[in-house]
């Protein structure tokens, strides 16, 4: 990738878990309404790539688009409980504004920060918890239509359709990424479903630079590590972009991993 890679919602947890891994890999552009800390900001990049502006200001997002082959875009809220006009104003109207700007300055490629919580409606009390077990063979694998667990689902769901509209319409490459639970050093403690759909942060960081390597048109894939507990299968993400993790919430051997590792 020779031109430069816009990251939107750099300052937060999947944008950390991105730039500890993957500072080096691409010329980056880093965007988020928070300044983003000196000591979170990879060795090379300076000043006049970081754009501190919200994703709905147009404006802002054009200047920080401009020349960008790719586009990994985390920015919104992320808080399963967000309330509809959070969700709307952050994740949708920010999501369609993204696009259409992406479009307009000629990306290729635009990787999509989706969520478990766009399905975590077929998590029925009929299945749970065994579809947490690892002895439990029921997957989703992204062909499935969205049954959003909450508002915050629906608007992850509804980035989704708007992906496809820019794919169809506009020839956009779209990958959906629907994360699981990024947590840092280790899976969840005591949490089944937050074990069965943990991505580790070296990882998440791989499959984002799938995204941003691979080719294809229009994606949903699952974005866990290769747990043995699973109900979300990763074989689209393996075949389509080539993602080859290396955790599994199973062999979290009690210590916390930092700096580099997990
Ligand atoms: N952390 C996780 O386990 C999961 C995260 N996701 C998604 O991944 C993305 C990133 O999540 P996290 O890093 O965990 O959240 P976070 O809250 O740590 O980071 C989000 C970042 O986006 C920025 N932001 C929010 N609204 C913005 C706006 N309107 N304009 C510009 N910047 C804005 C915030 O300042 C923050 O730095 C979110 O879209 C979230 O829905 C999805 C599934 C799981
Ligand atoms: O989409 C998200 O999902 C994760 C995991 O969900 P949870 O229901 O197990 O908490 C959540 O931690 C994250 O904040 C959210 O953006």
């Amino acid at each position: 990738m020779d031109e430069p890679v816009l990251l939107t919602g750099a300052n937060g947890r999947v944008g950390k878990a991105i730039l500890r891994h993957l500072g080096d890999s691409f010329e980056w552009r880093l965007l988020d309404r928070a300044p983003l800390s000196a000591a979170r900001r990879p060795e090379g990049i300076d000043e006049g790539d970081v754009y501190v502006a919200d994703v709905t200001d147009r404006e802002a997002v054009r200047e920080a688009i401009a020349g960008c082959e790719a586009v990994i875009h985390l920015a919104g809220d992320p808080r399963p409980e967000a309330p509809w006009d959070s969700v709307l104003q952050n994740n949708i109207d920010g999501t369609q504004t993204m696009f259409e700007a992406a479009v307009e300055a000629g990306v290729e490629k635009f990787a999509f920060a989706s969520s478990n919580h766009a399905v975590g409606a077929y998590e029925t009390e009929s299945r749970t918890p065994e579809m947490y077990r690892p002895e439990d063979d029921y997957r989703l694998d992204g062909t499935e239509l969205p049954r959003p667990s909450n508002l915050y689902g629906v608007s992850k769901a509804t980035g989704e359709v708007l992906g496809r509209y820019y794919h169809d319409h506009h020839d956009l490459s779209v990958v959906n990424v629907r994360i699981g639970n990024l947590t840092e050093g280790h899976p969840p403690i005591d949490y089944e479903r937050g074990q069965a759909m943990w991505l580790s942060y070296r990882d998440c960081a791989h499959l984002f630079e799938r995204c941003v390597l691979a080719d294809y048109d229009y994606e949903i894939v699952y974005g866990i590590s290769d747990n043995d507990r699973k109900y979300y299968s990763i074989d689209r993400a393996r075949e389509v972009l080539g993602y080859d993790p290396q955790d599994n919430s199973a062999e979290w051997d009690g210590k916390e991993h930092v700096d580099g590792e997990r």
